[in-house]
């Protein structure tokens, strides 16, 4: 049985006070609150004052990004084995604004993939089409060519334990999500191309959906059987959104 994964990506924002206030108030507001797994991403320099302030709750600790190498002389870049070090636990690799603005290729994140894998961390691969390859109905194709880079180079094994979260980079940061039934028909194309390879391995592995998702549109988007969770941008920075959006994930858990 899977259970749900909300996860706040908090990208380019905050400061020492804002990620103790935050999860602060996501604490206080999460209490009680059980059936779906809650993290938070914040930048990598607040990973280390993240990972007291949560202590002994619930909501895990994430990382936005991680390098290929694991030590060395590659300056500006942070391992796998330090964000182990630091406790953190879900990885979020090729997110879209890291593969429009950093030019990193299904390739470069396979082996981020990897080295996730062998550090005993938990990937979070994000996929998803643009507008462009949206209009030219090439949805699945490309959502095929991004989860092969790293089926065909580790197998279906290498989905165990692991996330991968749809984030159609026309639903990121503009207000527009996907409909539910829409990112249903993309989930269920995700785990079925799984399931072609090892049916056991797609079942558990956890699909969740992020673009636009809020304290409005989440609840009806968990009603769906493949949207496990959600991977959620601007609506994470306000610990009363969130928590709504991760009430409404448990709830759909436990209905
Ligand atoms: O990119 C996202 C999460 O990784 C989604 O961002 P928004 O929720 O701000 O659209």
């Amino acid at each position: 049985m899977r259970h749900p994964l909300v996860m706040g990506n908090w990208k380019l924002n905050g400061s020492k006070q804002i990620t103790k206030e935050l999860i602060e108030g996501l604490r206080k507001e999460l209490s009680g609150v059980d059936g779906c797994g809650v993290a938070i991403a914040p930048p990598a320099i607040y990973l280390d004052l993240a990972k007291h302030a949560i202590s002994g709750s619930h909501i895990a600790l994430g990382a936005q990004n991680v390098d290929v190498n694991l030590s060395g002389a590659f300056t500006g870049e942070t391992s796998a084995d330090m964000l182990k070090d630091v406790g953190a636990k879900y990885i979020i690799i090729g997110h879209s604004e890291r593969r429009t603005y950093h030019k990193e290729s299904d390739e470069f994140i396979a082996k981020k993939f990897a080295v996730v894998k062998e550090a005993g961390l938990v990937p979070v691969l994000c996929i998803g089409e643009t507008d462009a390859e949206n209009e030219a109905g090439k949805t699945e194709e490309v959502c095929a060519r991004q989860i092969d880079a790293v089926l065909e180079t580790q197998g279906a094994a290498a989905f165990e334990g692991a996330v991968i979260a749809y984030e159609p980079v026309w639903a990121i940061g503009t207000g527009k999500s996907a409909t539910p039934a829409q990112a249903q028909a993309v989930h269920k194309f995700i785990r079925d191309h799984i399931a072609k390879k090892d049916a056991a391995i797609a079942q558990q592995v956890i699909i969740q959906y992020g673009g636009s998702v809020n304290d409005k549109n989440a609840a009806e988007l968990f009603t769906q059987p493949d949207i496990d969770g959600a991977l959620v941008g601007g609506a994470s920075l306000k610990a009363d959104a969130f928590a709504v959006i991760v009430k409404a994930a448990a709830a759909a858990k436990n209905a």
